[in-house]
């Protein structure tokens, strides 16, 4: 066990130190062996798999991501059983989340290009509203705010996506439950059945299902009543493509029933901070490597003066855009351990590791700082991925949605990230506004804003500043 001295006699001082320092301890131990090694995360035992393991356990059946949800709610973290962590349930007591999202979700990406530009230009007045000298705005919480309202307009209907109290609960739910998961854990297990009934935080957590029971539950009532009319009438039931019908549909194709208000809480779950800690790297990198700036915008210029709308061909053309977007994904991923898995039978590993039944496993994306792989991994290049695309041969290959096992920010092999092709769509929209309608450059008593770190996961940071000004835009992107 590394980083677990056999003088501590509990786990808890490890757990404390691998959520402030576990960077230093994985890293610093890859960098001395190239074989799997068990740590002591902040959920426990935890075996840490060099990079190289990665086309080995990619598609393994014998561990999978679920049973990694599983075992984190079972045993320690999550307490779907308990009352306000409801919100993960699609995901780790059945496949809804996951085939929601693959069928649902993906069949819908072309039809929410349009939408998600219009509800930008919305979203940017209300949160960035336009400022002729430089101003300042706490960024990241700015931030957290467009990327709910752009997810929200596609996964749920107009008015309830602008309802002001859901919008906060699409940003704060994900909060409250890590939150009060973490003080929950710090109990005995013994105590935290009757505990969590009486702590302030799983309090909270309870109100926010209340609260999105409340939001949403007259809408799933509403169109039960018109599917039953519309059905007594003899006319086909009104189809509607958002995250409430995707889960019902995944539901009833499964036969798992899913409860629609906990599919909602898990898409914000899933979406919302993942998507605003990526959008807001890339961000960063290119405000401290402003010459790509204005190659990007000279790009815009030429893609949307020949538009003719907001459509996926057009975001399609967006290469160096792309480029920009995943040097930034590989250099600042959102989670450092891009595969978890738990193993659901002994197994044995190729160099001869016995992973037993039950245990939990890591992939570690340390690939993507490797300087035999990337040249000057350290640095941001943000024509690295443009370049490779030039080969012939190569043009469609190392785009921000490619996984590899050299760039593992969304997973690799059966169970990739299948939303990030939807968090793709999202954040170069953003960005194209963004980059044509306003400068940005970081307060001179900050500099670029730090990432907080919780172990290996990276999270938005509530103190994080950058000043912006208006600017007018070379192109319209009005259609
Ligand atoms: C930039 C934003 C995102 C990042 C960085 C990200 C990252 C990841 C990662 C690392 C995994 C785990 C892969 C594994 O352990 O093998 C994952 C799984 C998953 N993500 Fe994302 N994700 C993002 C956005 C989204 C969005 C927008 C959705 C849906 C609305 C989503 C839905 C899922 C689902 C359903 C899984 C589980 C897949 C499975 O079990 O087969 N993600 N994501």
């Amino acid at each position: 066990m590394v980083g677990n001295p056999a003088s501590e006699k509990t786990y808890w001082p490890a757990k404390i130190r691998w959520l402030k320092s576990a960077k230093e301890l994985v890293y610093g131990t890859l960098a001395k062996t190239k074989t799997p090694f068990q740590v002591v995360a902040a959920s426990g035992p935890l075996i840490i798999l060099p990079p190289h393991f990665v086309e080995e356990i990619k598609n393994d059946d014998r561990m999978t991501f679920k049973s990694w949800l599983q075992k984190v709610n079972v045993v320690v973290d999550f307490f779907t059983k308990y009352p306000g962590f409801e919100g993960f349930i699609p995901a780790v007591d059945n496949d809804v989340f996951v085939s929601s999202v693959r069928i649902g979700l993906t069949q819908s990406l072309a039809h929410f290009v349009k939408i998600l530009a219009d509800e930008t230009k919305l979203s940017l007045n209300e949160s960035l509203p336009p400022s002729n000298e430089w101003k300042e705005v706490h960024f990241d919480t700015a931030a957290l705010r467009i990327i709910a309202r752009l997810s929200s307009r596609s996964f749920l209907p107009e008015p309830l996506c602008h309802d002001e109290e859901w919008l906060k609960l699409a940003v704060d739910y994900t909060i409250d439950f890590f939150t009060a998961a973490y003080i929950l854990r710090l109990f005995p297990p013994i105590l935290r059945p009757l505990l969590h009934w009486f702590l302030p935080w799983t309090r909270t957590l309870r109100k926010d299902v209340r609260k999105a029971r409340r939001l949403i539950g007259p809408e799933i009532e509403r169109r039960k009543k018109e599917e039953e009319q519309d059905l007594k009438a003899g006319r086909k039931p009104k189809q509607y493509s958002d995250a409430i019908a995707w889960v019902q549909q995944a539901s009833s194709k499964s036969g798992d029933y899913c409860d629609p208000i906990y599919g909602q809480l898990n898409y914000s779950l899933g979406a919302v901070h993942t998507t605003t800690v990526t959008f807001n790297n890339t961000l960063y990198n290119l405000i401290a490597n402003p010459e790509y700036i204005d190659e990007l915008r000279a790009e815009l210029v030429t893609v949307f003066k020949d538009a003719k709308g907001w459509d996926k061909t057009t975001l399609n053309k967006l290469r160096l855009m792309d480029s920009c977007m995943k040097e930034s994904n590989r250099m600042d991923p959102a989670t450092l351990m891009s595969i978890s898995r738990v193993a659901n039978e002994d197994i044995t590993l190729s160099d001869g590791t016995k992973v037993p039944k039950g245990a939990s496993i890591g992939l570690i994306n340390a690939a993507s700082r490797d300087p035999t792989i990337y040249e000057d991994p350290d640095k941001f290049n943000g024509h690295r991925f443009y370049d490779m695309r030039q080969i012939p041969g190569n043009e469609s290959k190392h785009q921000f949605v490619t996984t590899t096992g050299d760039y593992l920010p969304f997973g690799h092999g059966k169970h990739a990230c299948p939303g990030r092709f939807f968090a793709s769509n999202e954040i170069k929209i953003l960005l194209t506004h963004l980059l044509l309608q306003y400068d940005f450059k970081f307060p001179d008593d900050q500099g670029k804003p730090e990432i907080l770190a919780h172990g290996l996961d990276f999270g938005t940071n509530p103190n994080a500043r950058l000043l912006y000004k208006s600017r007018t835009p070379e192109v319209s992107l009005d259609f």
